[in-house]
């Protein structure tokens, strides 16, 4: 089971939303939709998930498309939550349960196992419009997730959570998807995607300007960062050929390269002024290439 995005564009008018997008989603990975505001994720789940029709091109799940209507095999968490304010928490996850597909029983044993899981039991007999946002935010993510669904879309599901609760929903994340699940999730967290996603796409103005797995994209951006640690002003080393840009911190900062050669001549250099407490050469993270990509206004 694949999920097979071909050649897929959204027109709103003459306004395109989404530009010739093909990606694969493999079934049990993990992939990362990463973008600025307004650049295409939501339009393109709607598509996955039928809610919205291509103009052009073609999406499946397992060779079909998707009716999410439909479908008990479909989990979603819309940008839009759209929970019942004045219903309590269990009924309206058994209630959901329900719609896609479950036993009454079987629902109720799962909003339990769930809410346990979200460490909010005790909210189980209270109206949702009483849970603060994250928790709110919590219960939305298990009644996309409570009918054990193989595909799972979500849109920004970390949003509104606290750092603790970002842990715990993560923990969650990384369990379906060893049970076998396939999940799509979109963040404009770089380092969330950089945990969880083997693979993963940067859609900027509708298009895929990046996309492949994590480490394709790494190696492709063809940059590494230098980092030193000292007491005294390193900013003279920008100076030097070779140095694309440089990022002082309250420690010392870090150079971003093309060759690695450079390093070493950042390294000698840096020693002919003092002492250095630390260097690395690393690689490039999300935000770096998400940065040089999209532009810094975005980041
Ligand atoms: N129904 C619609 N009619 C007209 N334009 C739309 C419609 N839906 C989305 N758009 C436009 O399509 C573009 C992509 O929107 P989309 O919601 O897919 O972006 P996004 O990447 O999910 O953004 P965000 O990170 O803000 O959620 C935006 O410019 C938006 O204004």
């Amino acid at each position: 089971m694949t999920l097979q995005i071909e050649q897929v564009t959204k027109k709103f008018g003459d306004f395109s939303a989404v530009k010739d997008l093909s990606m694969t989603v493999k079934q049990g990975s993990m992939y990362g939709f990463l973008g600025a505001n307004g650049a295409g994720k939501t339009t393109t789940f709607r598509m996955i998930l039928g809610l919205l029709d291509p103009t052009e091109g073609t999406i499946t799940w397992n060779g079909q498309p998707i009716s999410y209507a439909n479908s008990t095999h479909i989990g979603y968490l819309p940008e839009e939550r759209g929970l019942y304010p004045k219903m309590k928490v269990e009924d309206q996850l058994v209630y959901l349960g329900q719609l896609r597909g479950m036993k009454k029983n079987d629902a109720k044993i799962s909003a339990h196992n769930w809410l346990e899981r979200f460490e909010v039991p005790h909210y189980a007999n209270k109206k949702v419009e009483e849970l603060s946002k994250g928790n709110q935010q919590k219960i939305q993510v298990i009644a996309s997730v409570i009918h054990k669904p193989s595909l799972i879309i979500l849109d920004e599901p970390f949003s509104g959570l606290d750092p603790v609760n970002v842990e715990m929903l993560k923990k969650a994340i990384m369990d379906i998807q060893k049970d076998g699940a396939t999940i799509v999730f979109s963040s404009h967290r770089m380092d969330h995607v950089e945990e969880l996603c083997e693979q993963l796409c940067i859609m900027h103005h509708g298009e895929a300007i990046v996309r492949g797995s994590l480490r394709e994209v790494k190696r492709g951006f063809g940059r590494q960062n230098v980092r030193l640690k000292a007491d005294f002003d390193l900013s003279f080393l920008s100076q030097i050929e070779g140095v694309d840009s440089f990022k002082p911190s309250i420690e010392g900062g870090v150079f971003q390269i093309s060759e690695e050669r450079t390093a070493h001549e950042l390294l000698r250099t840096a020693l002919t002024k003092g002492e250095i407490r630390y260097f690395a050469i690393e690689e490039p993270s999300l935000q770096d290439i998400f940065i040089e990509k999209v532009g810094k206004e975005h980041a």
